[in-house]
């Protein structure tokens, strides 16, 4: 049942996870999609990762990029001092509905902004919208090729301040080449990978956390 994977994820998780427990949604979805179908959440072992970056950043605001079900947003969001703000940029209407609904589930949907669109078009919004400067902390998972053209973005409208970290999954597996080069070859940027295995799979994956400079 359920239209879509994002719909029976969904279905899952409000049939199996409690109510306004972050941690038992996150253990849901992951339980879901390894072992009754794979779907593209950063998932539990690059989550860690992604866990271990958002603590030790300690961000006011965060930006990610890519929404899909809302799993890497409630990562995320459940780390976040208080005050903190996420704001998550999904270009699917029907993605960032189910994402509004697993969000809600978990109890964490006043701490994160989602808005519907392509990043390109909101990224120059956002100061404005959110009466913001810069961000702490980005985390990227949309399409790979977007990648590069949405980082020389948030260059061009200022929203990276010295010491901000990127974070971007599946450098290897898709893979985002431009952009590794870029951030591993620009004096702007400071970067290092985190080896780790692509979701639910025994497959190598990675992520590259990249700081500007200034
Ligand atoms: C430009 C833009 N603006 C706003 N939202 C955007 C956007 N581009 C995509 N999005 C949204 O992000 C989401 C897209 C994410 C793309 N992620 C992927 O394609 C992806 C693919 C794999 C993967 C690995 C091995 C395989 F064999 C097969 C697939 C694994 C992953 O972790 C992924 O994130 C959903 C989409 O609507
Ligand atoms: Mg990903």
């Amino acid at each position: 049942s359920g239209k879509s994977r994002p719909m029976r994820i969904l279905q899952y998780v409000q049939n199996t996870a409690v109510q306004g427990d972050a941690n038992s949604v996150i253990s849901a979805v992951d339980s879901y999609c390894a072992n009754v179908e794979w779907a593209m959440n950063v998932g539990d072992k690059k989550g860690e990762i992604l866990d271990a970056v958002v603590l030790d950043v300690r961000p006011r605001w965060v930006l990610e990029l890519g929404t899909y079900c809302g799993y890497s947003t409630m990562r995320i969001a459940r780390l976040l001092p208080p005050g903190a703000r996420l704001i998550t940029l999904e270009m699917n209407h029907h993605y960032a509905q189910v994402a509004k609904q697993i969000l809600g589930h978990a109890g964490l949907d006043s701490q994160v902004d989602l808005l519907v669109g392509a990043s390109s078009a909101l990224i120059p919004q956002l100061k404005k919208k959110f009466d913001m400067d810069k961000f702490d902390l980005v985390f990227i998972d949309h399409w790979k090729t977007s990648y590069l053209p949405d980082t020389k973005l948030l260059e061009e409208c200022d929203l990276l301040a010295s010491g901000t970290v990127l974070l971007a999954d599946n450098v290897t597996c898709p893979g985002a080449p431009e952009y590794l080069h870029y951030v591993r070859n620009s004096p702007r940027y400071k970067s290092l990978y985190f080896p780790s295995q692509l979701e639910y799979l025994r497959v190598e994956d990675g992520m590259e956390k990249s700081v500007f400079l200034g």
